[in-house]
C-alpha cells in the first residue's frame, strides 16, 4: 500500500490524478489523503470523482470513499484492460483533465482505451483539446505515445456540452530529449452563439501582436453555433502553446492578444516546452525511464508531479537552472 499525502506542494486536482493513473501501471494499492487540500473548497469535485471512476474502469479498481468532498481515497487496481464507452463528465468540466487522469496508465492497456466524453473543451485553468492534441500530444508521440483525438462539438463553461472523441492505443515509451523546435505558429480562433466578428478579431488581434514580435502565424477561424456559449484562441509551435477563453465583457482583441502574449514568450525564452507542458511531461518520462527539457519556470505543478511520479516509479529527476532556463531530466 502506498500513501500519498495529496497536500504535498501544489495539493490540488493534479496529484490526484498522476498518484491514481500511476498507482493503475504499478498494480498496487494506494491511499491519498487531504485530497486537495490547498484549495479553497477542499475534497473531491464531482469532476475528480468522474476521472477517477474512469481511472477505476480501465484498471478494474476498487475504490473507497469516493463522495464529493471526500478528502480520502483508496484505489486498489487489478489490470489495465482495453475498453470502448461513452462518458459525460456533466457541465463544463474539463474533457482534458479527465484524460490526464487516464493517460499515463491508458498506453499500459492490453487493448485500445477509445472513449467519447461529453465535458468542457475549452475552460479555464485547464489545458484546452486543441493543447492537448497539438502540444501534448504532439510531444508524447515523440516518445512512442500513440493516441488521436477529434473534437465533434465545444464545450464551454458553465453549460459545456462538448463531445470529444479519443483512441489511445497500447505503447511502450522510449526516452526523449526535448529541444526547441523551430516550426510556425499555427492556431485556431473560436466562438460559438456569438457575433460572427468574434472570432475573427481574436485571431486578427493574435497575428497582429505575434506580427510586432517577429512571429507569423496562421489561425483558423470558427464560428460555431454549439449548446454552449463561448470563445477562445489556442496557439501552438512544436512543444510550445498557449490558450486564452473569452468571457463576457473581455473583448475579442483582449482574448487574441492573451494568448499571443504568452507565445511570444515563451518562445523567446529559448525554452524547449512551455510551462505547462513540463509538468505534463512528467509521469511519462518516468514511465520511458529517460528524457529530458527545458522550460521557463519551477512551478509548483511541476515540483509536485516530479515528487508524486517518483514516489511510483523506480527514477529520480534532477532539476537544475542554467541561462535562465529551468533544465528537467531523468537521472
Ligand atoms: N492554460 C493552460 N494551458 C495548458 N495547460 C494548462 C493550462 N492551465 C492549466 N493547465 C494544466 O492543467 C493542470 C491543472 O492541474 P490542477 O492541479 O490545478 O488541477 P485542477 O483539478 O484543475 O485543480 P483543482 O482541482 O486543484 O482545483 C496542470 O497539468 C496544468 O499544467
Amino acid at each position: 500500500m502506498i500513501e500519498i499525502d495529496g497536500s504535498f506542494g501544489e495539493g490540488g486536482g493534479q496529484i490526484l490524478r498522476t498518484a491514481v493513473s500511476l498507482a493503475a501501471v504499478i498494480g498496487k494499492d494506494i491511499t491519498i489523503k487531504n485530497i486537495r487540500k490547498n484549495r479553497p473548497n477542499p475534497g473531491l469535485k464531482p469532476q475528480h470523482m468522474k476521472s477517477i471512476e474512469l481511472a477505476a474502469l480501465i484498471s478494474g479498481a476498487g475504490v473507497r470513499g469516493l463522495h464529493p468532498g471526500s478528502t480520502e481515497i483508496c484505489f486498489s487496481p487489478v489490470e489495465i484492460k482495453g475498453i470502448d464507452t461513452t462518458i459525460d463528465i456533466g457541465t463544463a468540466g474539463s474533457i482534458p483533465l479527465l484524460l490526464q487522469c487516464i493517460m499515463p496508465a491508458a498506453c499500459a492497456s492490453d487493448g485500445n482505451i477509445s472513449l467519447r466524453i461529453r465535458g468542457g473543451t475549452d475552460v479555464d485553468w485547464s489545458p484546452s483539446v486543441d493543447y492537448l492534441k497539438h502540444v501534448t500530444l504532439n510531444a508524447l508521440s515523440e516518445m512512442g505515445y500513440r493516441a488521436s483525438i477529434r473534437t465533434i462539438a465545444r464545450g464551454y463553461y458553465p453549460k459545456g456540452g462538448g463531445l470529444v472523441e479519443v483512441v489511445i492505443e497500447p505503447a511502450g515509451l522510449k526516452e526523449y530529449h526535448y529541444f526547441r523546435e523551430e516550426e510556425n505558429i499555427s492556431g485556431i480562433s473560436h466562438a460559438s452563439n456569438l457575433p460572427e466578428h468574434v472570432a475573427r478579431r481574436q485571431a486578427e488581434s493574435a497575428k497582429s501582436l505575434l506580427r510586432e514580435h517577429g512571429f507569423e502565424c496562421d489561425i483558423l477561424v470558427e464560428d460555431n453555433n454549439y449548446l454552449s456559449t463561448g470563445s477562445g484562441v489556442n496557439l501552438w509551435s512544436g512543444f510550445i502553446g498557449s490558450v486564452s477563453t473569452g468571457k463576457r465583457g473581455l473583448p475579442a482583441e483582449k482574448v487574441g492578444s492573451r494568448a499571443a502574449k504568452q507565445m511570444a514568450a515563451s518562445l523567446q525564452s529559448g525554452a524547449a516546452v512551455d510551462i505547462h507542458l513540463a509538468d505534463q511531461l512528467i509521469p511519462f518520462m518516468g514511465l520511458a525511464g529517460g528524457g529530458s527539457f527545458t522550460t521557463t519556470e519551477l512551478s509548483g505543478h511541476l515540483k509536485t508531479n516530479i515528487w508524486v511520479t517518483e514516489q511510483f516509479l523506480d527514477v529520480k529527476f534532477e532539476v537544475k537552472e542554467t541561462d535562465g532556463l529551468i533544465g528537467v531530466r531523468v537521472r
